[in-house]
């Protein structure tokens, strides 16, 4: 084969086994192991530099290739300058003679140099720098974000947080392009162009400082409004986004009281302040780009224009003529470019700080800086003078003081926003307590940490929502790590398993491979339930809450599973909240919680004999559940 064809086919084996690609690919890895950090940097530039700490090497990369690729370019116009020159010195065969050797490498530089060049900076630019700077950002952002407690996610818009994590790592990632695709060439190119002027003819220097100093002005002019503007921008996305998730999210609320007009009412509100927003950041572009015609006029005619000036005194040759005349059309054409990427870059700054308003919140429930795993001996569970108001002055619980013994089983009651609930919430740390303390085994649940904790405590809440996956990995998500034996006894055990084979998803999966819904729509309340409960007993944590756990099956299904909670709840501690209090009557004991505070405390016989709020509960059950007007009292 001629070596020739070798070379090509080479060549295109390389490219298609993606060498050179994965090479700058790799250059960086953006899930670099990091410590994460409970108080991230505030400021933009602080926040962009300890995200960027990986790309270090890249960014001194991608500067130097800028500068080189640039000066390439330059040197590429004083040299056509220099061939007019020459070949008006002579005759074609003197010049030739003399400049062949000289036109000829620059040709092979033109051919096979430069575009070497321009591969590696591209290469760097796209395959190194942008999507790995925009993956690293995303990665680390959700992670950031995953951290927060419940609380936080609670006082949010879910589809603005998501939106904010998902629209500032492009916007970083193209901050950060735009600094060395076109900032650092556009500076080397102006540098180099004004070194060249000053070379060809120091008098040329002058319109073209004067220009400089009006293009600068302009830049600065739309510096100060483009990333206020670009910020309020983001923002009022963001809030489109979480108030149109909202809607959907809670899509038969919508439904059920015929709201859609209202809801594209509310919808419309957030997305007119968008178009608003946007309508102020392109008024900038407009102006910006009114003004930068006018300058590049200016330019042409004073560089130009000059040069001949200076020609026709005998003060420059024609080759200065010309080089000047390719600079300022090429300046021209590129000043629009340069003048864009740099209000992009700060367009781009101004949506990342609008997303930093999320993605660098302190993360306020933290493991303390010495928590230990808890370490579970009996699970016994102290509360002492437990006060939590959610930071208002009612509310929540008032100096509740609890103690449960190894292995007790017991019921909560109270009316509708006693404080059942947040006793629950305030024992898995969903929030820190205001004051008072919850210990576990002795061992102050603030003072562990928070994996460990959850990890002992196994919950089933009154509507369990599950993830938008298979049936399998709802389930698996009790224990990871379960054998497909285990999987199915637990859903044999929640009464789960017969209606499980029976399903099957609009993709034809079927069984516990079928998709769920998100949150588990697609399942009925009890079936929903029971996945749910299947998922707990795998999980087989010593401590059992039952938050209305029965409260969503049919009686049937309900008298089954029950017999399985209390299979489940042998050798464990159980706090099981319940309206219906024939599914407690039978527990060791029954704590009544009212408006925050222990009111009763014994078993179910102790309390009716008390004669107090239980009894009353008790007595005008129907059907075993605390009277409407009770709950309303
Ligand atoms: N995240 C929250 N932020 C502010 N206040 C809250 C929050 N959660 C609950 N509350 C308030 O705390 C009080 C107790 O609520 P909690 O949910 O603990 O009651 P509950 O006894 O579980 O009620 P229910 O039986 O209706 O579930 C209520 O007044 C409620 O408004």
């Amino acid at each position: 084969m001629p070596i020739k064809r070798v070379i090509i086919c080479n060549f295109f084996s390389l490219l298609k086994s993606f060498v050179m690609f994965r090479f700058f690919e790799n250059l960086v890895d953006p899930y670099t192991p990091y410590k994460p950090t409970d108080t991230p940097p505030t400021k933009l530039f602080a926040f962009l530099w300890d995200y960027s700490q990986p790309f270090k090497r890249v960014f001194i990369y991608a500067g130097i290739m800028s500068v080189i690729v640039a000066a390439v370019e330059i040197g590429l116009i004083f040299y056509m300058g220099r061939i007019v020159d020459v070949l008006n010195a002579g005759d074609a065969a003197e010049v030739w003679a003399q400049y062949g050797t000289e036109i000829i490498l620059a040709a092979l530089f033109i051919l096979l140099v430069r575009p070497v060049l321009q591969v590696v900076d591209v290469a760097i630019l796209n395959q190194s720098l942008l999507p790995n700077f925009g993956t690293l950002i995303r990665w680390r952002a959700h992670g950031q974000v995953m951290r927060q407690s419940v609380g936080w996610f609670e006082n949010d818009f879910a589809g603005r947080i998501a939106n904010r994590v998902t629209q500032t790592p492009p916007a970083a990632g193209e901050a950060i392009f735009q600094v060395f695709d076109a900032i650092t060439f556009a500076i080397a190119y102006v540098v180099g162009a004004a070194v060249l002027l000053w070379n060809a003819d120091v008098r040329l220097m002058l319109p073209m400082l004067g220009w400089l100093v009006l293009y600068g002005w302009l830049l600065r002019w739309t510096i100060k409004r483009v990333g206020p503007a670009s910020q309020a921008a983001a923002d009022a996305r963001s809030k489109v986004t979480g108030r149109i998730v909202d809607s959907y999210t809670n899509i038969h609320s919508v439904k059920l009281f015929a709201h859609h007009d209202r809801e594209m009412a509310y919808a419309k509100e957030a997305i007119d302040e968008t178009r608003e927003t946007f309508l102020k950041e392109m008024r900038i572009y407009t102006v910006m780009d009114i003004s930068l015609v006018t300058l590049n006029g200016l330019l042409i005619v004073g560089v130009v224009g000059w040069a001949i000036a200076l020609w026709m005194n005998a003060g420059a040759s024609v080759g200065v003529v010309a080089a000047a005349t390719a600079l300022t059309l090429r300046l021209n054409a590129m000043t629009g470019w340069i003048m864009w990427a740099v209000t992009s870059f700060f367009r781009n700054l101004g949506i990342v700080q609008e997303g930093m308003q999320t993605i660098t919140r302190p993360i306020a429930l933290v493991d303390a800086p010495d928590a230990k795993p808890l370490e579970l001996s009996t699970g016994t569970i102290e509360i002492d003078e437990l006060t939590h108001h959610y930071g208002r002055d009612v509310g929540g619980l008032d100096s509740v003081s609890l103690n449960i013994r190894p292995g007790e089983k017991v019921g909560i009651v109270g009316r509708s926003g006693a404080g059942k609930s947040t006793l629950v919430k305030l024992l898995l740390r969903f929030y820190d307590a205001e004051s008072g303390t919850i210990r576990i085994d002795g061992q102050d649940i603030a003072r562990v940490t928070q994996d460990s904790l959850r990890g002992a405590i196994a919950m089933v809440q009154q509507d369990s929502s599950l993830m938008h996956r298979s049936v399998r990995d709802n389930i698996l998500y009790g224990r990871p790590d379960a054998t497909e034996e285990e999987m199915i006894r637990a859903a044999r055990q929640a009464e789960a398993h017969a209606f499980i084979l029976d399903l099957e998803d609009p993709e034809g999966r079927k069984g516990y491979e079928a998709q769920v819904g998100e949150r588990g729509v697609k399942l009925s309340g009890g079936q929903r339930q029971r996945v749910a409960l299947a998922r707990v007993i795998l999980k087989d944590a010593p401590i059992l809450v039952l938050d209305e756990a029965t409260s969503a099956l049919d009686s049937e299904v309900e008298a089954a599973i029950q017999e399985t909670l209390y299979g489940m709840m042998a050798g464990k501690t159980v706090i099981a909240i319940a309206h219906r209090l024939s599914t407690i009557a039978q527990l060791d004991r029954i704590v009544v919680l009212d408006a925050g505070r222990v009111v009763e405390d014994g078993t179910h016989s102790e309390l009716l004999a008390q004669g107090g709020l239980y009894a009353s509960f008790w007595n005008r059950q129907s059907g075993g559940f605390i009277g409407i007007e009770e709950a309303a009292e």
